[in-house]
Parts: C-alpha cells; sequence; structure tokens
C-alpha cells in the first residue's frame, strides 16, 4: 500500500475589522471552508483577529503590542476593511491597514479586474473579455511615506504638506515586479502610468527607471501615460490596456475606477504582497468598510472570494483557487448577485450559491 499523502496545510490570520468588513470576510471563510474539505488535499487554519475601531475605542489601539509578531506566524492574512464613521479615516487607515502593509514591505499591491459573465460594464460596449486588467500599485512610500507636518494651526497662515517620497530602491522592486506580472499574462503588455509633465522629480525617476528596467524584459512590450489621460483610457479604449503599474496614489485611484467600469467595486480583489516571503502577504477586497450598506447582509461578497482565490494561488493552490473562481462565475452567470451588480440576492444567498456551486464543480451533487 503507498503511504497517505501528506495534507497540505495553511494558516491564515482574519482580520474583519470594520463595517462590511467582518461580513465579507466571514463569507470568504465560509467558502473556504467548504473548498478545503471538497478539495481534500489541504487544509486551512484560521485564527481570527479582533482589531478593529471598536478596539481602537476601547484599548487606544488597533494593533495590541506583539501584534505583528502574531501576524508573522500565519502564511497569509486575510483582511475585510478598516474605517469607522466615529473615527478620523486616517487614524484608522494608519494605525490598521497600513501599519501591516508598511512593515511587512508588503510592497506590490495587485489589483486585478475583470467583467464576470452575467454581469454588465457601465461602458456600453465592454463585455466579458473586453475589460481584463492587472493594476500593481506601489504600497509602502510615494504619497503614503508618512512625511509632513502642520503648523499655526486653525490661524489664516496655517501650512501643512503632504510630501511625496520615491526611492530608487522601491521604485525600482515595483517596476521589475510590474514587468514580471505582464510577463506571466498572455499579452505580454504593461502600461507605466505617471504624472512626469508636472511633477518633475520623482514622476521622471519613475519613467527613467522603466526604461532601464524594461531593457531586461525585451519579450514585453510597454508604453507610457499621464494619469489624467490614462482615465479616458480607461473608459474609451479598455482593450488596449493590460498591465498597468502606478504609484500609490494614483493606481489607489484608477482601481476604483476600475472596479467600477468593469462592473462594482463590490468585485475587486487586492493582494498586498510581500515578493521576498519574509513577511505574510495580505488579502483583502479593493473596498472600505461601506458604513452605508453594513449590517444590511447586502454586501457583495464576490470581491472577498476573488481576494481568496488571489490568496490561494499564492499559497501553491492553483487547482483549487480555479475551481472557486469558475464556481463563483457560475453564480454571477445564473443571476444570483447582489444589488450593486444589478440583482436582489444577499451576501448570505451569494456564498451559499458559490458553496453549492462549488459541490458540483467538485462532482459530488449532480449539476
Ligand atoms: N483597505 C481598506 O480597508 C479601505 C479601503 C477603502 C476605504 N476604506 C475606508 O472605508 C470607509 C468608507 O470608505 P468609502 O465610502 O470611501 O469607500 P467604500 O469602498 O467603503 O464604499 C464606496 C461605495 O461602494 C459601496 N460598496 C463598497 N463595497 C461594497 C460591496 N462589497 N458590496 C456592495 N457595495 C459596496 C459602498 O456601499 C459605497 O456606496 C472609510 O473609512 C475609508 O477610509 C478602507
Ligand atoms: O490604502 C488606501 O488608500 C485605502 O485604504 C483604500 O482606498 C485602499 O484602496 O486600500
Ligand atoms: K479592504
Ligand atoms: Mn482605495
Amino acid at each position: 500500500m503507498s503511504p497517505a499523502p501528506t495534507l497540505r496545510k495553511h494558516s491564515i490570520a482574519t482580520i474583519g475589522a470594520d463595517g462590511i468588513g467582518p461580513e465579507v470576510i466571514d463569507a470568504g471563510v465560509q467558502v473556504l471552508r467548504k473548498l478545503a474539505s471538497l478539495d481534500g488535499t489541504f487544509k486551512l487554519d484560521f485564527e481570527e483577529f479582533d482589531w478593529s475601531s471598536e478596539t481602537y475605542k476601547k484599548t487606544g489601539q488597533y494593533i495590541p503590542d506583539g501584534g505583528l509578531e502574531q501576524l508573522q506566524k500565519h502564511d497569509a492574512i486575510l483582511f475585510g476593511a478598516v474605517g469607522a464613521p466615529d473615527v478620523p479615516d486616517h487614524i484608522s487607515l494608519w494605525n490598521l491597514r497600513l501599519a501591516i502593509c508598511q512593515p511587512f514591505q508588503q510592497y506590490a499591491n495587485v489589483r486585478p479586474t475583470k467583467i464576470f459573465r452575467g454581469t454588465e460594464s457601465p461602458l456600453r460596449k465592454a463585455n466579458p473579455g473586453d475589460l481584463d486588467w492587472v493594476i500593481v500599485r506601489e504600497n509602502t512610500e510615494g504619497e503614503y511615506a508618512g512625511q509632513g507636518g502642520r503648523s499655526h494651526r486653525g490661524q489664516p497662515w496655517e501650512i501643512a504638506t503632504e510630501v511625496s517620497i520615491f526611492t530608487r530602491h522601491s521604485v525600482e522592486r515595483l517596476i521589475r515586479f510590474a514587468f514580471e506580472t505582464a510577463r506571466k499574462r498572455p499579452r505580454k503588455f504593461l502600461t507605466v502610468v505617471t504624472k512626469s509633465n508636472a511633477q518633475r522629480n520623482g514622476m521622471v525617476m519613475w519613467d527613467e527607471i522603466a526604461a532601464e528596467v524594461s531593457k531586461d524584459f525585451d519579450d514585453v512590450k510597454w508604453d507610457k501615460m499621464l494619469v489624467d489621460a490614462m482615465t479616458c483610457r480607461m473608459v474609451l479604449d479598455p482593450k488596449s490596456l493590460d498591465t498597468i503599474v502606478a504609484t500609490n496614489l494614483h493606481a489607489d485611484i484608477l482601481s476604483d475606477l476600475a472596479a467600477a467600469l468593469a462592473g462594482s467595486i463590490g468585485i475587486a480583489p487586492t493582494s498586498n504582497f510581500d515578493p521576498t516571503r519574509k513577511n505574510p502577504s495580505m488579502f483583502e477586497p479593493i473596498h472600505g468598510s461601506a458604513f452605508d450598506i453594513a449590517g444590511k447582509g447586502v454586501a457583495n461578497p464576490v470581491a472577498t472570494f476573488w481576494t481568496a482565490s488571489e490568496m490561494l494561488i499564492w499559497l501553491g493552490e492553483d487547482e483549487a483557487a480555479k475551481k472557486l473562481m469558475e464556481s463563483v462565475e457560475a453564480v454571477t452567470e445564473r443571476g444570483v448577485r447582489t444589488r450593486d451588480l444589478g440583482g436582489s440576492a444577499g451576501t448570505k444567498e451569494v456564498t451559499e450559491a458559490v458553496c453549492a456551486e462549488l459541490e458540483v464543480i467538485y462532482g459530488r451533487k449532480k449539476a
């Protein structure tokens, strides 16, 4: 008798945090548990962290002392969203999301977008397949470097600075990552986005570094766009784009636009990668805590399912990741969609439909 194959194990830290964050993370964990049990070749262990704006209001901290060391023990982090109506947004963002991404040097933030079957783009002429992009966002510095200050508060002569920092080290590693990402995709095509007409230092260095790095990627075609013109190209000529690289802030904005053009911000995933694998990478839907719909059971969990699929690829579970995406798309195609996608289903119904579809895909149930 051949020995039983060893079960691959992955430990996941979950941080639902605020608003719809815990709702979509619970849905994601439910689907992941189902997937692992149907697949049977790998096991997922989850540890839940209750770090949130509620924790902050009680303890004065989002992340307790030693918190990053606790995260460090896990293979990946599945994150919901942070932000609450009664905590300033810059406090919540800087003390939870950025307090993980930056020290863990998760420098490549990868944001794919596509139009799901059964859903509609607000662009009249775009159909599934016509918009298929990956935005690579710098995730450690730039406009989010944390440099700046305020003086003379409240005075008519008050001043505030918000200084963008671009280092050759970080720009080069990110652009190299973007070329590698483009190389792995069928079209092998990268668009480098900057604002090197108005911003004449850091952005000009970006353009120069892109030109230098491109020499190591003869097989990847690339072009350049100014960020303002890029918004027009995304809307008017979506088929002309494939992989896109931009600064922390520019790509933050472009990726919300990309999600909306694909149908909804409720479908778009994010991977915050530390490509060196020294630290765990963090996976989250692109959207925020959406206070306007929190607690109503209507949040679209699809962004978190796609996020979970990206996380599985990072953990080496490509086959299961593919099956998860097949089942999500079968469900959208069948019309089980939340309100943001023009449907009437709630978070629970979509989640249950995806679990049922997984059973079909794994062949336990007749379709
Ligand atoms: N990475 C993060 O944790 C993250 C990201 C973005 C915003 N935020 C924070 O979230 C809070 C709210 O920010 P915002 O309103 O600018 O952006 P948001 O993404 O939370 O919401 C924008 C709009 O999209 C809708 N929406 C978002 N996700 C949805 C989903 N899954 N299903 C259906 N509809 C969805 C919301 O209802 C809202 O109308 C703020 O505190 C902000 O700082 C956090
Ligand atoms: O990091 C940010 O800019 C915000 O949290 C959010 O808009 C995101 O996209 O993660
Ligand atoms: K998020
Ligand atoms: Mn954003």
